[in-house]
């Protein structure tokens, strides 16, 4: 039997004061699609990130998860049990050691010490490359060090959905790198024999290009153009888009 789609967006708009961030999306994410946003700068992809995420509620339209129509609040806990975000600034618990960032909030919601969970997270940041820094906090970490604790965090919930808001986007060109090998293997990986959605908002087409196949041009909160990720960075139609990156490569 087909899976149902990891997430879709059904006429989904967002109104706050008497501005419209969002309007009037439609989407669908088959499970195990890896999906960049990208767009100008106030487009709307961080707030569909968010939507996603159940972070901003939508004014108008409806949002499912792997073919449930959330509605309820427990419906929203069982998704964002299934989710995980990865955001710009990492994040971190700045008074928790690397480890304990890990284990924290996993262990309050299994409801468990978190010393219970130190061996699966060590086990998880030995395979993000951080394992030798358990003991260390946030500050002594480069940046991207921090995304790679972070994804280590966001991966101790064995999430079946990855939502990432410009995860490079305070990241070295080098440490950029890392983090796409790493999220790269992970989305082609598959988590417990189970496909990982992710659903990318990035500023950086190199990325989107390496990462994502498929590609959403976000504008004046609206999908503009969705497509196969080389068909629409490599041969554009639309003129918003054409501009869009003949802009950012300058
Ligand atoms: N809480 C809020 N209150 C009012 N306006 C908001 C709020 N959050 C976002 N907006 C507005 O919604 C629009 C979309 O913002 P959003 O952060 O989603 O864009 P973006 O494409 O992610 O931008 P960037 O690339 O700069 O991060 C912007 O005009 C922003 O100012």
């Amino acid at each position: 039997m087909a899976q149902p789609n990891a997430l879709a967006l059904n006429g989904v708009s967002v109104t706050i004061g008497d501005h419209l961030i969002v309007d009037h999306v439609s989407l669908s994410v088959g499970a195990g699609e890896r999906v960049a946003l990208i767009g100008p700068s106030g487009s709307g992809k961080t707030s569909l990130i968010r939507i996603a995420a159940g972070l901003q509620p939508a004014t108008t339209g409806s949002i499912e998860a792997f073919g449930k129509t959330l509605t309820r609040r427990s419906d929203w806990r069982t998704h964002q049990r299934r989710s995980a975000m990865l955001f710009q600034a990492f994040n971190l618990y700045e008074m928790h050691t690397v480890l304990t960032n890990v284990t924290w909030a996993e262990a309050r919601l299994r409801k468990v010490k978190p010393s219970a969970l130190r061996d699966e997270a060590m086990a998880l940041l030995d395979s993000v490359g951080c394992a030798s820094l358990a003991e260390r906090y946030p500050y002594q970490l480069s940046g991207g060090q921090k995304q790679r604790v972070a994804l280590a965090r966001a991966l101790i919930g064995r999430p079946r959905l990855l939502l990432l808001d410009e995860p490079t986007a305070s990241l070295d060109p080098e440490a950029v790198g890392g983090v796409l090998d790493l999220l790269l293997q992970i989305a082609k990986a598959g988590i417990d024999r189970q496909p990982v959605t992710v659903l990318c908002a990035t500023h950086e087409i190199g990325f989107a290009r390496s990462f994502a196949d498929r590609v959403l041009f976000v504008q004046a909160g609206r999908i503009a153009a969705d497509g196969p990720a080389a068909a629409l960075l490599d041969k554009p139609s639309l003129p918003a888009l054409q501009r869009f990156l003949a802009a950012i490569a300058h």
